[in-house]
């Protein structure tokens, strides 16, 4: 029975539109990719250019008609009204009672984006001008540190949307001839994992006197940062002393009362606002004030220019060639009624290796929901399991599965012209074109698959025919970039941000809040204070279940018994 009819709320999955699609997937369960690509009106419908960008998405499995049903049940869901919503600051993460305005953040001067009655455009430059001035003063050396040395080298602690957006772009561009030229002699390192092991990987080989910290967090409350903040800071003081956190530590935070409690000066301090989701701070000082102290403000700029171009696009295409509708609709389709649990993400490109892990945070914290906007339990699964590696190491590692495993939608992603020129006399291809031959041939190979009669034909012994064959049908779509630079750095990131919206949109759930992250943090403040108890006044583990019990006193107790295994060790 449906939600409608119990408690009076409506389920996008009580629509017209939803059913009409459901009762599609059992035609497109009897095409064939294989079949479905003989059709070149079909591929030519399903391939779109934009701003240099290259969408193939002639592999779904889905028809023209498939996607004349999609785009009803993006007209039903009101994509359109709802992105119109977002770009005018309405309040759209309901559950926060904030609007998301993260498009705001890369809008070029003199555009106008109101919230709450108010033209947000012009505090975003103001934080950006002030990015750019400190980051010129840092790199030229007019801002020094302690004992007078230019700070060359960066330490930004921050986790999960404080983190893995910026570790993203910082990946892409490290090896952009352009990009490296204005880093060379510079050193951004991240630490993100409360663990002590990441603190002595971020400052290995790292000199107090020529280190600047940022503190990145939002909320200026996460345990991990502000632990890992402590422990950087008495780095710093350890050896230049309590003075010099003021030339040595600037912090990124909305909470800069927080800010100025931890001891900084808040003239040091880089602002952002609460319409900003973490996973969605890339373009706000959380990721611009790093990668401008890397890589210059100009550069920088460029990502953010990037970006804004899919904005505007996402803001004024019309649903039947807006690249995330497109890319949403696609991922709803696979998800919904195709019931493909994951989706795979494989650039060919090295350079991208840390955007798999950034979209497993945008898109499964943001779209990992179990209940509708209104709080009505979906009946239907919203989010997908993201995960992926840069081709072609991937298909050294998972690619078996999804090619005679489990169905997976795979995103491909390729560069036409490479940030670094191989050409080996002798070889039939460039290093680059290598590369790019597995981007072509591997959405063919999931499509087409291998028949048992062209295995046999192949001369495959009889009693390996059945695993030498492969049953093909398998959907990927492909995005062919220009180059990989600061701008199309910026655009992709636009591109999975919107797309993982309209996921959201149409699913009916907030994309934009993440209380489930919550009950986990909760508890682990109850283990930190037994710890402390245990480990200081001698108490007992009390309160647990027995499992947790056990295995809380079996690590209190290890740290005895490898004590004792020392002392044995010495005086043996
Ligand atoms: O930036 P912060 O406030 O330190 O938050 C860092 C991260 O921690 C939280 O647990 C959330 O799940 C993330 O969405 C957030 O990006």
């Amino acid at each position: 029975m449906s939600c409608a009819n119990t408690c009076g709320s409506e389920l996008i999955s009580d629509s017209r539109a939803w059913r009409d699609l459901q009762d599609h997937v059992d035609e497109i369960f009897n095409l064939h990719l294989k079949d479905l690509m003989q059709d070149r009106d079909r591929c030519k419908s399903m391939i779109k250019e934009f701003d240099g960008i290259v969408l193939d998405y002639s592999r779904q499995r889905a028809t023209q008609c498939t996607f004349s049903k999609l785009f009803a049940l993006a007209r039903q869901a009101k994509v359109k009204e709802k992105i119109d919503a977002m770009f005018s600051g309405v309040h759209i993460n309901r559950t926060e009672d904030r609007p998301v305005l993260h498009a705001a953040l890369r809008a070029p001067r003199g555009v106008k984006i109101i919230c709450d009655g108010k033209d947000v455009v012009p505090e975003v430059w103001e934080v950006l001008d002030k990015i750019k001035c400190f980051s010129d003063q840092v790199r030229m050396g007019s801002w020094v540190g302690e004992t007078g040395k230019v700070l060359k080298d960066v330490v930004a602690i921050g986790i999960g949307g404080s983190y893995l957006g910026p570790l993203f772009a910082y990946t892409a561009l490290q090896t952009d001839p352009e990009a490296a030229k204005l880093a060379d002699g510079r050193r951004l390192r991240f630490l993100a994992n409360v663990d002590p092991v990441d603190v002595s990987i971020a400052i290995n080989g790292l000199d107090p006197e020529t280190t600047l910290v940022v503190i990145v967090s939002k909320t200026f409350t996460t345990g991990e940062t502000m632990l890992n903040s402590k422990t950087m800071k008495s780095w710093l003081v350890a050896s230049l002393g309590p003075g010099c956190v003021a030339k040595h530590m600037v912090a990124v935070s909305t909470n800069l009362k927080l800010v100025k409690e931890f001891g900084l000066n808040p003239d040091n301090a880089f602002g952002f606002w609460d319409w900003v989701g973490g996973r969605f701070s890339v373009c706000s000082a959380v990721g611009i004030l790093p990668l401008a102290l890397q890589y210059g403000f100009p550069k920088v700029q460029q990502f953010l220019e990037g970006a804004w171009s899919v904005d505007y696009h996402f803001k004024t295409a019309p649903l039947e060639d807006n690249f995330p509708v497109l890319l949403g609709l696609i991922s709803v389709w696979n998800v919904s009624f195709l019931r493909c649990p994951a989706r795979a993400i494989l650039p060919y490109s090295q350079a991208l290796q840390k955007l798999a892990p950034h979209i497993q945070q945008l898109s499964m914290e943001s779209n990992g929901k179990g209940v509708a906007m209104d709080g009505t339990p979906l009946n239907y699964h919203a989010g997908e399991i993201d995960f992926g590696e840069p081709g072609t190491n991937g298909q050294h590692s998972f690619y078996q599965l999804i090619h005679q495993g489990r169905l997976i939608p795979c995103d491909f992603i390729g560069i036409i012209k490479s940030q670094q020129a191989v050409n080996l006399k002798g070889e039939l291809v460039s290093n680059h074109d290598e590369l790019m031959c597995n981007f072509f041939a591997q959405p063919d190979a999931l499509a087409y698959g291998k028949t048992r009669e062209e295995a046999r034909k192949e001369g495959i012994p009889e009693e390996l025919v059945p695993h030498k064959m492969f049953t093909g049908n398998r959907p990927s779509l492909s995005i062919l970039l220009p180059t990989l630079d600061a701008y199309t750095a910026g655009q992709l990131l636009a591109l999975y941000e919107h797309r993982i919206a309209v996921q959201g949109f149409i699913w009916g759930i907030n994309s934009f809040d993440q209380w489930g992250v919550e009950l986990g943090k909760s508890l682990a403040t109850k283990v930190r204070q037994t710890m402390n108890k245990v480990r200081t006044k001698g108490e007992c583990v009390c309160g647990y279940n027995y499992s947790t019990t056990y295995m809380l006193n079996r690590f209190l107790q290890g740290e005895i018994t490898l004590l004792q295994g020392t002392a044995f060790l010495l005086v043996k």
